[in-house]
């Protein structure tokens, strides 16, 4: 018995109609295929090109001043106009600022100095540290807690930087006096509990603290080997201008507007840094911090 095959039989014009599905769909694919390329090297393009400009802008935007390896045997000094923010305070000839800038040296302080500070900052934020990523310690009630050996060592750093300050601005170094506040500050990745802890806003320290006509910085530890982020950051109108600390380093500043200023976030490890402001009013005026006459040692805290 022969066996019959089902079906429709073909018909030239079915043959004909079955072709015209065949091209129909090969072309339908070939030109998603062709679509999906046109996206793919559009998608390509377009983030290569932000890639480029966010490259390109961000080295346009941001120079640094001074890095971490380096080593400045003498101040690296920028100049910048002064603001109008002095003419609201009193004029005291010798020290308000009339040259204003930034300077950065690593030949103020010593490694040996920064170390045995930082150890004592280390013991001194130990008795005394927030919750949050930012703590202080306020060296003149932090003196007690860090003992006599800080309380040299405070002292001569102290007179070598108004002294390198004095130097750089053409100021008479005897018009100048120590104020509030002046401490030590430890910042880590923690984050904030408390506004005071947002160390990272700019600012200009003229109008957060006052009394400051000068502000200086002592690292006291390395950006990129002991934390990450926390470079000092000049926040110029066409660009930003960073500071990457270093232990020793010293970074000074007239502290009006031609100076505002923030610091980065710190993303890992833990910074150290001791702030020191001169102002040119004497009744803004502080002493050296000092232990209390007659004060009982304290453990560990002297040599
Ligand atoms: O720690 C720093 O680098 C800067 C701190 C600061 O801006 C300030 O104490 O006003
Ligand atoms: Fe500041």
């Amino acid at each position: 018995m022969t066996v019959q095959r089902r079906g429709i039989s073909k018909t030239p014009e079915s043959s004909a109609i079955e072709k015209k599905i065949k091209r129909g769909n090969a072309q339908r694919q070939a030109s998603s295929w062709r679509g999906k390329v046109i996206t793919l090297l559009l998608l390509t393009g377009v983030t290569g090109l932000v890639s480029w400009m966010y490259f390109t802008w961000a080295d346009d935007f941001t120079h640094t001043l001074v890095s971490r390896s380096e080593i400045l045997t003498q101040p690296r000094v920028f100049t910048v106009e002064c603001s109008e923010d002095y003419k609201k305070y009193k004029f005291f000839p010798g020290c308000t600022p009339s040259k204003c800038g930034r300077a950065i040296t690593d030949s103020v302080v010593t490694l040996e100095e920064a170390q045995k500070l930082r150890r004592l900052a280390e013991r001194g934020l130990s008795l005394a540290g927030s919750d949050g990523g930012a703590s202080i310690l306020d060296l003149h009630s932090g003196a007690l807690s860090m003992g006599k050996q800080f309380v040299n060592i405070y002292r001569d750093v102290r007179s070598r930087i108004q002294k390198v300050i004095a130097e750089t601005f053409g100021l008479d170094s005897k018009q100048m006096y120590l104020t509030k506040p002046t401490f030590f500050s430890r910042i880590n990745s923690t984050s904030a509990k408390t506004t005071h802890d947002e160390y990272w806003h700019p600012h200009i320290d003229k109008e957060t603290y006052g009394s400051f006509d000068y502000t200086s910085l002592l690292y006291l530890s390395d950006y990129g080997l002991e934390f990450g982020g926390g470079r000092f950051v000049f926040m110029d109108p066409s660009s930003n201008r960073t500071v990457e600390p270093r232990a020793g380093r010293v970074s000074f500043f007239s502290s009006g507007s031609e100076n505002l200023h923030r610091v980065e976030k710190v993303t890992w490890g833990t910074r150290y840094a001791i702030t020191v402001s001169f102002t040119c009013d004497p009744d803004y005026a502080i002493d050296n911090p000092s232990l209390p006459v007659g004060s009982t040692r304290l453990k560990g805290t002297d040599e």
